[in-house]
């Protein structure tokens, strides 16, 4: 066996890496592990955030372009797709700088290639060697689900693991899922020139956003063209082209297809690590955890995607800030995701942040739900996006300058990712409205769509009776 580390972290994703820096920056003795050497980075580097967000930026960029004729400017042109997926390679190439093992290596961080799994309560496994620690962290993130259906090995197949080497653009592409990727890659390959069919099991996209912003996306999903089946699902595939969908009234219809996207959510990557010679208990698939994201064995513990909870690279960094104040404060802190947040990176954006409404009515939380339409809102009208829609849930408003909680929301629009930032950053600090509708917002700022929604609020709330009080006051 080799020498001992301090923390021997799994997995060099979001979750691993930002584990494995910080300890070393502290002046600990880490040890990473990682499957491969290309993998540094994980998913969101490599497969997922990075290659998805780059891919949407291009789309918008010729979706534009193709728009800009209503102005008069006529743009035609056939894209390269080779270039679009150079540029797709040209991002990643830019982060790996930063993230890669001569980099890490570098810093002071030990790492080896291979698999990892357990041998004993307090030493995993790589390539036949054996390596002991006081901690460990399990960040071996998650993989694609795969679509189980008849005739699918017949197929052109892709996940988010394949979809950002093609080298060409699919003519006809069936989306199969209904959350964030199927949403966000919909859009990308619509804009760049695909027919595009949405197959959803569910009941509607984006499930995790409140139902009043994912219609919104949904419309503007559907004026560009993307049609969108739910509550239905792929039942066979009788030829590499077809494949036969099932719809919520048990009708079955044949949709023509050149190349499959399956995007059903996530499986966790936990085989390999031989759980159980760690002491590491499961429980329906997943790791059993406590609050602190420890496992069975207290030495271990859980980060990123592998922790079966929500699944960003910023709820990695969520984890990864917990395990480090819990590895050093006595006062330990419980995961709680009352302050999460997350955007989907689609035109218009879908920003959702706090406590979603069921989970208002579950806490028995008395609630004021206020829904702001953007018809009337001065920058959405310059922007062209009238259709736009902020969802604000606060504590009740109980007198006319109550300074009510804020305690979640959601916001639709071109960019709905920025415009939540101070929503986030007024929830976390606990400011009430009155810091947002009291301040004085640079006009016309899409920001100012939140002070336009509680503006609405205050003066619905100014009654006959406040009226002859203030002709008083006057
Ligand atoms: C298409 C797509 C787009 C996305 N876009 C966003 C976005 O815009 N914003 C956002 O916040 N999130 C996004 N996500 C989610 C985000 O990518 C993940 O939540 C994040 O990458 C998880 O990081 P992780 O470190 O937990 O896991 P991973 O990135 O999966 O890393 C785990 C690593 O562990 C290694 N590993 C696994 N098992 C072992 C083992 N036994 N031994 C050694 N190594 C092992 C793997 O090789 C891998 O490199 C997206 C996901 C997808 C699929
Ligand atoms: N912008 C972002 O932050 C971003 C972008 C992409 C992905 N992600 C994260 O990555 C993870 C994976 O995303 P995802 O979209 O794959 O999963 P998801 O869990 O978000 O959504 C899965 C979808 O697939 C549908 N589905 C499940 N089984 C099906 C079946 N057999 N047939 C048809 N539909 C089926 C579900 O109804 C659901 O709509 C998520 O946690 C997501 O939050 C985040």
């Amino acid at each position: 066996m080799t020498t001992a580390y301090d923390l021997i972290v799994v997995g060099g994703g979001a979750a691993g890496l930002y584990l494995a820096i910080s300890m070393q920056k502290f002046g600990f003795r880490v040890l990473l592990i990682e499957r491969e050497a290309s993998r540094i980075g994980g998913d969101c580097l490599n497969t997922g955030c990075v290659p998805s967000k780059s891919l949407l930026h291009i789309a918008h960029a010729v979706h534009a372009a193709k728009t800009a004729s209503q102005f008069g400017l006529h743009v035609n042109g056939t894209l390269d797709y080779q270039k679009v997926a150079a540029y797709l390679d040209r991002t990643r190439h830019t982060i790996r700088q930063h993230e890669n093992v001569d980099w890490l290596r570098a810093q002071g961080i030990a790492v080896v290639l291979g698999e990892a799994s357990f041998v004993s309560r307090n030493a995993m496994e790589v390539n036949g060697t054996a390596y002991s620690a006081k901690r460990f962290v399990l960040a071996t993130g998650s993989r694609a689900k795969p679509l189980q259906v008849p005739g699918i090995e017949h197929v052109k197949v892709y996940t988010n693991e394949t979809l950002f080497s093609l080298q060409e653009l699919p003519q006809r592409l069936l989306v199969v899922g209904g959350g964030a990727v199927a949403v966000e890659m919909s859009q990308a390959f619509r804009r760049l020139g695909a027919t595009v069919t949405v197959v959803n099991q569910g009941k509607r996209l984006l499930e995790k956003d409140p139902p009043e912003t994912a219609e919104v996306m949904q419309q503007r999903l559907e004026a560009e063209g993307i049609r969108c089946c739910h509550q239905s699902q792929v039942v066979a595939f009788p030829d590499p082209h077809t494949a036969v969908v099932k719809g919520p009234t048990g009708e079955t219809e044949a949709i023509s297809c050149e190349a499959v996207l399956v995007a059903i959510g996530r499986e966790l990557n936990l085989e390999p690590l031989q759980l159980a010679r760690g002491g590491i208990a499961t429980e329906h698939g997943k790791i059993r955890l406590n609050a602190y994201l420890q496992t069975t064995n207290p030495r271990v513990f859980v980060s990123g995607d592998a922790a079966g909870q929500l699944q960003f690279t910023h709820a990695a960094e969520l984890h990864g800030k917990l395990l480090l104040n819990n590895f050093f404060s006595p006062l330990k802190k419980k995961i709680s995701y009352d302050n999460f947040s997350w955007v989907t990176y689609t035109d218009p954006q879908v920003a959702t942040f706090g406590l979603p409404e069921a989970e208002l009515q579950k806490r028995g939380v008395a609630y004021e739900k206020l829904v702001y339409d953007f018809a009337e809102f001065d920058r959405a009208v310059i922007e062209d996006y009238p259709w736009g829609k902020l969802v604000l849930f606060t504590s009740k408003s109980r007198y006319l300058f109550d300074n009510t909680t804020l305690l979640g929301g959601s916001i639709v629009a071109p960019v709905a990712g920025e415009m939540i930032q101070e929503l986030i950053t007024a929830k976390e600090a606990g400011l009430g409205t009155n810091t947002l509708f009291n301040k004085v917002y640079p006009y016309p700022s899409h920001s100012n769509a939140t002070q336009q929604a509680l503006t609405q609020r205050f003066l619905k709330g100014i009654t006959p009776l406040i009226q002859k009080v203030m002709k008083g006051l006057y």
